[in-house]
């Protein structure tokens, strides 16, 4: 059963008057940002820095990039799970996807680029560059607002030195008869946290505590900030990380971006989160190891932190 009460996803304006570091309405978003992480595992940023023109640039840039033929795609290679290219899945014949590593970078897009277009594509390489800065940005701030909220003065610096950023474009294409709508099976997030932006075209679901499925409805400058299971064994428990699926029910083409957050190192849980009521509930685990020992359950792997790292 889905239910398309996105209402109940909390939505939070990302605005400068809430962003203004010290005030009464910057500890409160970083209270709501919190809040809605350990209620329901996401929220919907409303990010005012955002623009209605990048979201058509880049939107329309994927379907250029995605539209190019096959021997251009697979020439994105990467060892890194879930970058480089992937498509023609068995179980997500839908899916298809192109990731770029640290595109905040300028030499990392531009490579890319060049990989995708030997003749250069200035156009591309422009609206990604600012694109992936903007949601690095927002992962940044979001970070800090978490940090904030539980008052842990030193993870955003120790956060930001050790966390490297995976860009995905995604395509999902419509299904012919016969075929099934599933686009992306329902799974939780290997990732530290995801920022999914979408083109209009509904699909993406999140199951709540309760077990219901909402659908999202796609806006431009809305983002459905989501937090993975190392979030989670961050959190000590108490952040949410939710099961979430992209099912394709119309007869238009669904593009979406992610921004996903990896630690190049170990994740541990604050001091300051363990206590009497909340005891330790995760050992410290390297986040590459973790990524390792789940390419063998897949994606789909559930609850996979507490098999690794679960006390
Ligand atoms: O494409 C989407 O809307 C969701 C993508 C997602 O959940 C993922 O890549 O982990
Ligand atoms: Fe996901």
């Amino acid at each position: 059963m889905c239910s398309n009460v996105q209402s109940k996803i909390p939505i939070l304006e990302f605005s400068k008057e809430n962003l203004n570091p010290g005030t009464n309405s910057s500890l409160s978003i970083s209270h709501s940002v919190r809040g809605a992480l350990e209620s329901y595992g996401c929220f919907i940023a409303v990010y005012e820095k955002f623009t209605s023109d990048l979201h058509d640039e880049m939107f329309k840039s994927a379907k250029e990039l995605f539209d190019l033929p096959m021997e251009a795609k697979v020439k994105n290679k990467s060892n890194f799970a879930g970058s480089g290219y992937g498509g023609n899945f068995s179980t997500m014949p839908l899916f298809e996807y192109l990731g770029i590593e640290n595109g905040a970078n300028l030499e990392a897009t531009k490579n890319f680029t060049n990989i995708m277009w030997p003749d250069g594509n200035d156009s591309f390489c422009g609206t990604a560059h600012s694109y992936c800065k903007l949601l690095l940005e927002l992962d940044h701030t979001v970070i800090q607002m978490v940090a904030n909220s539980y008052e842990l003065e030193n993870f955003y610096n120790s956060f930001i030195e050790s966390s490297f950023y995976l860009t995905r474009f995604m395509k999902y294409r419509v299904p012919k008869e016969d075929e099934i709508n599933i686009g992306l099976l329902p799974h939780t997030d290997k990732n530290f946290m995801s920022i999914i932006h979408t083109n209009h075209v509904r699909g993406l679901e999140i199951e709540t505590r309760a077990g219901e499925w909402i659908d999202l409805q796609p806006s431009p400058s809305t983002f459905l900030v989501i937090a993975g299971e190392p979030m989670m064994a961050w959190s000590n428990g108490r952040i949410h990380a939710p099961l979430h699926r992209v099912v394709i029910r119309g007869k238009e083409e669904k593009y979406s971006i992610g921004n996903f957050s990896l630690i190049n190192g170990t994740v541990q849980v604050p001091e300051k989160l363990v206590n009497g009521e909340n005891q330790l509930k995760f050992k410290p685990f390297s986040h590459p190891a973790f990524l390792e020992y789940c390419k063998q359950g897949g994606p789909t792997m559930e609850s996979a932190i507490k098999s690794f790292s679960g006390i």
